[in-house]
């Protein structure tokens, strides 16, 4: 039986800016790695914190600098207070726009459900996490919000962060980032000691940006008219299921062995490698894919300090490329399944760090013909940190990636608990949620 509906409460409705004057107006003209994302589902962190306090005693004496915070973490993230938006008079150059006035919308709400059901392992129905989740509002004069931000209160059990980005803004690292100094700032300012956050870089100019491959991206958006839409409609599977796994250090450990006593393999294989692989393999054993069909895993690689010369790990935008791995269903079914994808995944790894732009000239078509063939793609990173986001309340109890449902995606993190291990996070109809766990635990044993 369902749990009864949650009533949610709009506590507050406002909107948060970098401090008046403090930034001038400017505009960041897209690149071909935005371009990219201008129809994708956002980038978009859910965090849950234990707070057993009444929502009084958080909105007296912790939202006031929670926005603050904010507000000074907007002044020098301030692309994502502003908006997107063709450059005046361009009908295919787009920009990232910031003038005085512009916002975040930022929300609070309080929530009578279970935090411990809707934070808790393996995971939640989406549906239910959706009320604690911010959505972009629509454009208003052609210019479209980038950011939005909701805080819910859970009368004396907890706390929910929710940050939601356009993502041709930026990708999962610079949104990482902006939380992270949001975080450490709103903690400093509590009185509890933070690092002194990383300020972005926004330089464009190194930037590898083919005009010819920008235009043929977004011709593929004009071919697309149909289906842009849908794809920014969140098409999760009704009854979706947001579920956890986690692949602890021994696990991983054991799995990379396995794939090199079985192969022989000319690629490092890392964690990520056989993370992919695993999840891989059990899903496409879960849906009991025909043996010929051709599948697809879809993952980016970060090439900020791929590109030669290197970018600081601070540039701000989405400086990652797609990188996609093909497999016949049957040869990952199969009993040297995971061996294989785990071959594969490394060899393309591999292939991205020695020339991460390879093939640069045919990626639209490349992008374009993979997202038709409804690809396995990967959010998030280990690397990205999320469970050290802390407001000084603590870390988080539970982060989920909840935009991994509008795809069918996997999200990948640290994990919390598991010390070296890697979290995968999954939105499935409840059936497939279940074959996939009875998978994932046969492989893992
Ligand atoms: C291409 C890769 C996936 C390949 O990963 P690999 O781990 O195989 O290779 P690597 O060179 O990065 O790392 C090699 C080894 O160094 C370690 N290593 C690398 N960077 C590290 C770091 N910063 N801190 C600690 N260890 C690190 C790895 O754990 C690994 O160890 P070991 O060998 O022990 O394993 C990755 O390099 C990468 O670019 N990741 C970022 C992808 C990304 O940005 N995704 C988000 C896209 S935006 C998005 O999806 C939206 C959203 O987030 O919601």
């Amino acid at each position: 039986m369902s749990p009864p509906a949650a009533k949610v409460t709009v506590l507050e409705s406002s909107e948060v800016a970098p401090p008046p004057g403090s930034v001038p107006e400017s505009s960041l003209p897209f690149t071909i790695f935005d371009i990219v994302w201008l129809y994708a589902a956002p980038v978009q962190r859910l965090f849950f914190y234990p707070f057993p306090h009444s929502p009084g005693h958080f909105l007296d004496s912790l939202l006031p600098t929670l926005k603050s915070a904010l507000s000074l973490t907007l002044r020098d993230f301030y692309p994502l207070s502003g908006k997107i938006r063709l450059r005046p008079g361009s009908h295919d150059k787009y920009e990232l726009h910031y003038v005085e006035g512009d916002s975040v919308s930022f929300t609070v709400v309080e929530h009578d459900g279970d935090f411990d059901e809707l934070s808790g392992r393996p995971g939640c129905e989406y549906a239910r996490l959706l009320h604690l989740v911010p959505q972009l509002a629509d454009p208003g004069n052609g210019r479209r919000p980038v950011t939005a931000v909701q805080v819910t209160l859970f009368p004396n059990r907890g706390v929910a962060v929710a940050v939601t980005v356009h993502h041709s803004a930026c990708d999962g690292s610079s949104s990482t980032r902006f939380i992270s100094s949001w975080a450490s700032r709103t903690a400093a300012r509590s009185g509890k000691a933070a690092p002194a956050p990383a300020l972005p870089f926004f330089d464009r100019t190194m930037i590898p940006n083919p005009s010819d491959v920008y235009s043929r991206f977004c011709s593929n958006f004009a071919v697309d008219a149909q289906s842009t839409e849908s794809i920014m409609m969140n098409l999760a599977p009704p009854g979706a299921i947001l579920g956890n796994f986690t692949i602890n250090a021994d696990q991983l450990r054991r799995l990379k062995e396995m794939t090199s006593s079985k192969s022989k393999y000319s690629f490092h294989c890392s964690t990520i490698a056989v993370t992919y692989a695993y999840a891989w393999v059990c899903l496409v054993r879960a849906r009991g894919y025909p043996k010929e069909k051709h599948l697809y895993l879809a993952f980016a690689g970060d090439c900020r300090r791929r590109l030669q010369p290197p970018l600081p790990t601070e540039y701000f935008g989405n400086c990652i490329a797609c990188y996609f791995v093909e497999a016949k269903a049957g040869d990952l079914a199969g009993e040297d399944g995971f061996t294989t994808a785990a071959r594969l995944v490394g060899e393309t790894i591999e292939r991205l760090k020695h020339d991460p732009l390879e093939g640069m000239d045919n990626w639209p078509e490349k992008y374009r013909e993979i997202r038709t063939q409804q690809p396995f793609i990967v959010a998030g990173s280990p690397t990205f940190k999320v469970y050290d986001v802390d407001f000084g309340w603590g870390r988080p109890v539970k982060v989920h990636a909840p935009s991994i449902a509008w795809i069918g995606a996997m999200s990948v993190s640290e994990s919390r608990d598991a010390d070296g291990g890697v979290e995968i996070g999954l939105a499935l109809p409840k059936q497939e949620m279940h074959e996939f766990g009875a998978q994932f635990s046969l492989l893992c044993v």
